[in-house]
């Protein structure tokens, strides 16, 4: 191991810190603790980077839609991105690792698998960041399938479709890479922009795409949104020579601090006497619980691919949508949550279930930024990973469309009483995380097991920045879309749910290749989700 290998940093002095164990904790400046700029992960932090170092996720992506197009070497842009990346260093760190160079091999070997380490490893902030660090379309790594993803979107008539999806979602970020942060854009140009082939890079609709280390849906979808208000204040559009964005040795005192682990404001471990309860059902599930046809789930490198499929609900239907969830005492999440289920069975889905296979697991991710005290989410945890989840199995007979509205019902109020902690909670325990190594647990939990079910994930609708934006703004957000592949995660099928005021409500869909035996019989289930949704909807509006 190089111990004394030195990382890009500020001063000279490098101390090495150790863990409690006596394990290398990994070179860091201590200067950069103090000034909070450097940090150990929290649990959370540390889930989601492990699953990429166990290679068991591979990324979530935002597609956003500007109403108009920019030049990112624009002098608005990069310092719309410096001021975001001041205030906000969390979207500007990279993991320091146990070794150096990075071992990936260090952390699938036994010598690491074997030992607990409850100090998980450093967070810090990048030593400088230049254009080239955030765009995909510069890096030499990324090019041909940026390249792929660029013709896909000229062929598609310059539209975000299924391929292109498909073609995103296999894109790896590093998650220690001493130049680059957890996430890249893309940037895709406007149609008016290519006809006039100018020179530079100008993008109408930008794909964020993370690896899920320290950001979630919402990160992104907080990113565009920062970036239009900073372009709305912003005058000059003329091009720079200095790609740029900060050299952290010049501009440190201009970066705010990262804040604390968000599982350090909020308590996610269950209490002890809930536990048995909890284990009892995890068991319960295992037996009774549906599984499909895909192939039992391996690492992320070495398992079969999934099919996208993108459903948009135009605004005055997204409205009709709201009208009757709410008229019916609903929420969204559950109204969705019952047309998915409703659709699967519609669809024959479950005809060929096993006898014992009762169960249809359902996860539903939580946001938890709106469980924290004050001003806390919209100030310190706007970005990070600040999500929660909720798995629950439904009795797959009642999935039947005649009793619609009373299975929505009952769904809306399982989603608002429930404790959407309790499951990454247990990982946090003392006596889980101080015992055993978590990589270790959760890769043999997560691997060689058959899919079930589903997980459902709405960030809900944008309510800024749209089409209700001032007409003194001269920037807006016009359309977004979340997507995500189901990685080693065992569902067979992510419904990935968000809307804007102009691009109405999109659902992206996707599911583990031989969940169904086909991509038709996907687009099947899809086009059935569809149908039943406005079924559904327009009954409850129409004039008795
Ligand atoms: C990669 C990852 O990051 S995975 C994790 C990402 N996922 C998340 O973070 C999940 C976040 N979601 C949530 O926290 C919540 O479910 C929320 C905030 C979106 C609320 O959604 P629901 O629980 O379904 O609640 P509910 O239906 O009561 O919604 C509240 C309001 O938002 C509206 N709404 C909710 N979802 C949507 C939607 N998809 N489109 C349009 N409007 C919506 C409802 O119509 C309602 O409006 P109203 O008060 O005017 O009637």
């Amino acid at each position: 191991m190089e111990k004394d290998k030195k990382l890009e940093g500020v001063v000279e002095t490098t101390a090495l810190l150790v863990n409690e164990d006596g394990s290398d904790a990994g070179s860091i400046d201590p200067v950069l603790i103090e000034r909070g700029h450097a940090r150990r992960m929290g649990h959370l932090e540390n889930y989601f980077a492990l699953l990429q170092r166990q290679d068991l996720y591979s990324n979530f992506s935002i597609y956003g839609q500007f109403n108009r197009s920019i030049d990112v070497r624009s002098k608005a842009f990069l310092a719309a991105l410096k001021d975001i990346f001041c205030k906000n260093p969390i979207l500007v760190h990279t993991i320091v690792p146990k070794r150096y160079p990075y071992e990936e091999e260090y952390y699938r070997s036994e010598e690491y698998l074997n030992e607990p380490f409850p100090e998980h490893d450093y967070i810090k902030v990048l030593p400088r960041l230049s254009l080239e660090s955030v765009i995909l379309n510069f890096q030499e790594t990324q090019q041909q399938v940026v390249s792929e993803i660029i013709a896909q979107y000229r062929r598609d008539d310059y539209q975000v479709k299924n391929v292109l999806t498909e073609l995103v979602s296999q894109i790896r970020i590093p998650i220690c890479d001493p130049g680059k942060p957890n996430w890249g854009l893309i940037c895709l140009p406007m149609k008016v922009d290519d006809e006039k082939k100018e020179e530079g890079v100008r993008f109408g609709k930008v794909i964020y795409v993370s690896n899920h280390c320290c950001a979630d849906a919402m990160t992104g979808i907080n990113l565009f949104q920062d970036i239009i208000a900073n372009l709305n204040r912003a005058t000059d559009e003329s091009v720079s020579d200095d790609t740029t964005i900060f050299d952290y040795s010049v501009d440190h005192s201009a970066i705010s601090k990262i804040p604390i682990p968000i599982t350090d404001r909020i308590d996610y471990r269950p209490a002890l006497s809930s536990l048995p309860k909890f284990m009892v059902s995890t068991m319960l599930k295992k037996y009774f619980d549906y599984r499909s046809n895909a192939p039992e789930t391996k690492r992320i490198s070495e398992q079969n691919a999934n099919w996208h499929s993108i459903v948009n609900f135009p605004s005055e239907q997204m409205d009709v949508i709201r009208t009757a969830v709410r008229t019916q005492g609903c929420s969204v999440t559950a109204f969705l949550q019952t047309c998915l289920s409703v659709a699967l069975q519609n669809s024959g889905v479950f005809q060929n279930r096993r006898y014992s296979e009762l169960g249809f697991d359902i996860s539903v991710p939580s946001d938890t930024r709106r469980i924290l005290p004050g001003d806390l989410a919209a100030d310190q945890y706007k970005y990070g990973s600040n999500v929660a989840g909720l798995h629950y199995s439904y009795f797959i007979p009642s999935f039947q469309e005649t009793e619609f509205w009373p299975l929505t019902q009952y769904y809306t109020g399982v989603l608002r009483g429930a404790d959407y902690l309790i499951g990454l909670g247990t990982i946090m325990l003392d006596f889980v995380y101080k015992k055993q190594n978590i990589d270790k647990l959760i890769s043999e939990s997560y691997l060689g097991n058959r899919r079930g079910g589903i997980i459902l994930s709405n960030v809900g609708a944008l309510v800024t920045g749209g089409a209700e934006a001032t007409k003194a703004d001269r920037w807006t957000l016009r359309d977004l879309k979340f997507v995500q592949d189901v990685g080693v995660l065992n569902f067979s099928y992510v419904v990935n749910v968000v809307s804007t005021p102009a691009g109405g409500m999109n659902v992206c869909l996707s599911c583990a290749q031989g969940s169904l035996p086909s991509r038709a019989q996907f687009d099947a289930v899809c086009a059935e989700f569809q149908h039943l949704v406005s079924r559904q909807t327009q009954t409850q509006t129409q004039p008795q």
